[in-house]
């Protein structure tokens, strides 16, 4: 794992849009997992620049949904895969077939969670997988306590998850499970960025970084990763210089 503090969340996002280029770049049919959430948003539209600028040709790229509210799909506001295809891949203009997302709201979700898992193993593993992390340490949706050997399943939301996912919807809304790729897939991925911003996020990555890998701190995992980067601003790196 490699750590990398970059002084705000303007330059940390440019840089991580540009790497993303780099990657699809070297590889133009690279299979790519990238969050929801507030933290990836300005490096996704970073990224959009880029690819209209000519800089990335992303036509032979494919992309998978992390994670997604159980009912909710990307027609709903506040769903996770709102904000990816509002921010990314709509503004791309992909194809049908290079976006894999789980539908949620499926009857049968084992059956969305296979899905998911043949779409990687069918590619070969992920090339990229971005991840952000949750006040409790969750990675994608992967809750404290999840196996780290798990691939695609459904979960239960702690209640921590819950309260701290209101801020992407309007009004109250209820909130119960997820479904999401596991931290298997995180282990098996060519390569895996953990991006942190804020100083809300600060104990929390002291936490993962520093102290032991565990299941019940999911973004402990990143320590045991050889391809594993953690790309933070100063506010979410202020503890870590005091361990
Ligand atoms: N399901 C999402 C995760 O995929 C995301 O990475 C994390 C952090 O979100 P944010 O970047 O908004 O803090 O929490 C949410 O629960």
């Amino acid at each position: 794992m490699t750590f990398h503090q970059f002084p705000d969340h303007a330059t940390l996002s440019q840089y991580t849009a540009e790497h993303i280029a780099a990657i699809i770049n070297q590889k133009p049919d690279a299979l790519l997992c990238l969050a929801s959430g507030d933290t990836p948003i300005e490096t996704y539209h970073r990224f959009v620049d880029l690819v209209k600028a000519d800089k990335v040709d992303i036509s032979q790229c494919t992309f998978v949904g992390l994670d997604e509210w159980v009912g909710f799909g990307p027609e709903d506001f506040g769903s996770c895969s709102y904000y990816v295809f509002r921010d990314l891949f709509t503004p791309l203009n992909l194809r049908p077939d290079q976006v894999h997302v789980f539908d949620a709201k499926a009857d049968d979700l084992q059956a969305e969670c296979a899905k998911i898992d043949a779409v990687i193993k069918a590619k070969g593993g992920l090339d990229l997988l971005l991840v952000g992390m949750g006040m409790n340490g969750h990675i994608a949706l992967n809750e404290p306590g999840t196996p780290f050997t798990l691939g695609c399943h459904v979960v239960d939301l702690a209640e921590s998850t819950i309260t701290v996912g209101q801020k992407y919807f309007e009004k109250e809304t209820s909130l119960t499970q997820g479904i999401t790729v596991g931290l298997r897939h995180l282990t098996e991925a060519k390569e895996v960025i953990l991006l942190v911003s804020g100083a809300k996020k600060a104990p929390v990555l002291r936490d993962a970084l520093r102290g032991p890998i565990t299941e019940e701190m999911p973004a402990s995992i990143l320590q045991t990763h050889a391809n594993g980067q953690v790309w933070v601003d100063e506010a979410a790196g202020s503890l870590l210089a005091d361990v």
